[in-house]
């Protein structure tokens, strides 16, 4: 396993973590499987599915082969992370105009309430490994939150930067609650980026987001996931939201592993979906342009897509290529309303979440993605992680005019409740 760099494809040892080259570039995993004899690790694989209460027991551990081979078990900080559900929801098909089957993967299920836990149980795993004690992200509120319990279950410390403004409330008194010594300051995410960019060194914490390499090697396990519920057989297309684009890079990382290995014979396209206010990597696309411009005033209800400077777009522009995948940006207006039905699904998602069944019905509409092709979207975080945005749907004048579910004024009276049943 090495560290490479994917500007100048400079090599360095893990064990000399840095997340930046010293050209500015990002550091990629690379791992060598030359050796691995695909049939056992299957099996492997599949056994254990059945553990229970040790670290393989882990949707992420299991896969621990492919992920962080070397790390000594003692370093492990598990929460039994993954095992997610996989739903087939009739409801979304529908919503979304398809003639095949939708799946949702609901990595809301997650110990923290969001795919976060993927990754970050291998990047503080690893600071463990290496002798942090303190650990740092600057985030919307579902990275911090994450590693905020997993600091927690480490018995270390955690330090996280979020925005003073367009976060939900949620997600930031759960990074409290975890113990995080929360700063908030005026800026974004991009401006929190920049801060470690200038000060990492001097810091001396352990950087968590996912600029850190190890965050992506743990995301990988969504998609192995979904590929071994499903028998290896993945649907013609994942769908996915873009923000940072961590996830949409760990899905393409994911997706080679498995087809190298021979697991899977076929890789499916990518669709990755960005809220129209913060959609410089959809721009970028779209326009034929092979830079990204940054987007300078970014917003979005989806307050976990807000990100205009996304560090890991070159990484995520590799998903694209070897996907032959696709990007496109929807309103926020689209994205509540789909939030509406996935929790009406019974499965619920948070507004950044959305995004992906947003985008699916819209492509389908535009027919880039075909009414019989099957898919499956990456619901990335908890309906309870945005109470607010809840409220302001179900309750605001104007955003539930799409939606038939209503609160129903009635006096508590049998006659009253009686005619309304029958
Ligand atoms: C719930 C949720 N969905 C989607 C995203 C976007 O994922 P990425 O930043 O990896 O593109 C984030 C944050 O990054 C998130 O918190
Ligand atoms: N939505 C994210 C922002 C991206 O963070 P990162 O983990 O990819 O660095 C958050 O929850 O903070």
């Amino acid at each position: 396993m090495k560290l490479v760099c994917v500007d100048c494809s400079k090599e360095v040892p893990t064990h000399l973590f840095d997340y930046q080259c010293t050209c500015g570039g990002l550091f990629d995993i690379i791992h060598d499987t030359s050796d691995i004899d695909a049939e056992w690790l299957k099996r492997v694989f599949h056994e254990r599915l059945s553990e229970r209460m040790t670290p393989y027991a882990s949707g992420v551990w299991r896969y621990k082969e492919l992920i962080f081979p070397g790390l000594p078990e003692e370093y492990i900080t598990t929460k039994y992370e993954g095992n997610t559900g996989l739903y087939a929801s009739a409801l979304i098909q529908s919503y979304v105009g398809s003639n095949s089957k939708v799946w949702l993967k609901a990595q809301s299920e997650n110990p923290s309430g969001s795919f976060k836990d993927n990754g970050m149980t291998v990047a503080v795993s690893h600071g463990r490994s290496l002798g942090y004690q303190r650990f740092t992200c600057t985030s919307t509120g579902n990275t911090s939150s994450s590693l905020a319990m997993y600091a927690a279950l480490a018995d270390g410390e955690s330090y996280v930067f979020v925005p003073n403004k367009n976060i939900s409330l949620n997600k930031v008194m759960q990074t409290l609650a975890y113990g995080a010594k929360v700063i908030s300051f005026e800026g974004t995410y991009d401006d929190g980026i920049r801060f470690y960019e200038q000060y990492s060194k001097e810091l001396g914490l352990y950087i968590c987001n996912s600029i850190n390499p190890f965050r992506i090697e743990g995301q990988k396990s969504i998609v192995y996931e979904i590929a071994q519920y499903l028998n290896w057989n993945l649907p013609d297309w994942v769908v996915i939201p873009g923000g940072a684009l961590s996830n949409v890079t760990a899905l393409g990382k994911g997706l080679q592993d498995l087809k190298n290995l021979g697991f899977i014979e076929k890789v499916p396209r990518v669709a990755l979906v960005q809220a129209e206010g913060v959609s410089p990597f959809h721009r970028m696309v779209a326009g034929g342009h092979t830079e990204l411009t940054p987007e300078p005033n970014p917003y979005t209800r989806a307050s976990a897509l807000n990100i205009g400077n996304p560090p890991s777009w070159k990484k995520a522009l590799r998903t694209l290529e070897e996907t032959n995948g696709v990007t496109c940006s929807v309103t926020d207006q689209e994205i509540l309303d789909a939030k509406a039905w996935v929790d009406k699904s019974g499965i619920g998602c948070e507004p950044a979440s959305a995004a992906t069944v947003a985008g699916l019905r819209k492509l389908i509409a535009e027919q880039v993605i075909d009414k019989d092709e099957t898919a499956v979207c990456i619901l990335t975080g908890n309906m309870l992680k945005d109470t607010d945005a809840l409220q302001e749907y179900h309750l605001g004048e104007s955003t539930q005019a799409s939606y038939p579910n209503k609160i129903v004024l009635a006096q508590l009276a049998f006659e009253e409740i009686g005619a309304m049943l029958s």
